[in-house]
């Protein structure tokens, strides 16, 4: 099976998770807008949902999907994503897509973080894949220097020469070089550095279930 094919398997899986007459919170990447696409069908049973990033909410819509404002909604049973790697406590590492920062405020409202993922993310541990940290962008020099400091190698995210912006007018600093043994440490102390928005370790609001495409099906890991 090709790598979009598990995704496939776990986006569809995952409709198992949808709850009627909900709002569902909905992720970002190739694995969020398959299953997206397959929320599509179901459309009709859900209320609507909240988008963690202006590319989801255009998916979404096209869908004919009502998308609400976060302000709006208080609380929502589930919120289904993908991640960039996830380990066996269920911690992760997301914002390979620039998304992190408005998939860790939707995650943060829902009741149950659902990831979905091809069995290539699952990871001893997390940090071979480059850490997204999202930053003002006037501090991404002395970020970067403190990024160093604690261990890092970090790398402002760039495309065609010039500083990949986010959804909210943000810079994205890669930290490459990282063995992360203890996620929710340095989620914190990352979080704690002056200009930092939040950074892509998903540790204090780790995934609660993880459908992994594997050759041999879709596996359930709970957490
Ligand atoms: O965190 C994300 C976007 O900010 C994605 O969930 C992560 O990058 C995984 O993407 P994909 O499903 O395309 O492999």
């Amino acid at each position: 099976m090709t790598q979009d094919e598990l995704k496939q398997a776990v986006a569809k899986a995952a409709i198992e998770y949808v709850v009627d007459g909900e709002i569902i919170g909905v992720g970002t990447g190739s694995t969020a807008n398959f299953f997206i696409d397959e929320l599509g069908k179901i459309k009709h049973r859900i209320k609507g949902a909240v988008a963690s990033s202006e590319a989801t909410a255009e998916r979404l819509r096209s869908h004919g999907i009502t998308v609400f404002d976060l302000n709006e909604v208080e609380t929502m049973p589930v919120y289904i994503d993908g991640a960039d790697e996830i380990n066996g406590g269920g911690a992760m590492i997301k914002g390979g897509g620039a998304a992190l920062t408005r998939e860790k405020i939707v995650a943060s409202v829902a009741q149950k973080f659902v990831c979905i993922a091809d069995g290539s993310k699952l990871v001893e541990v997390l940090g071979k894949f480059p850490l997204p940290v999202e930053v003002i962008p006037m501090s991404h020099a002395v970020v970067a220097r403190k990024l160093a400091a604690l261990g890092g190698e970090p790398r402002l995210r760039v495309k065609d020469g010039k500083p990949v912006v986010t959804d909210n007018g943000c810079y994205i600093i890669d930290v490459l070089g990282l063995s992360i043994t203890d996620p929710a440490d340095v989620e914190d102390k990352i979080n704690n550095i002056v200009g930092v928005v939040t950074n892509g370790l998903f540790a204090r609001q780790g995934a609660n279930v993880c459908l992994l495409g594997t050759a041999d099906g879709v596996k359930k890991l709970e957490f």
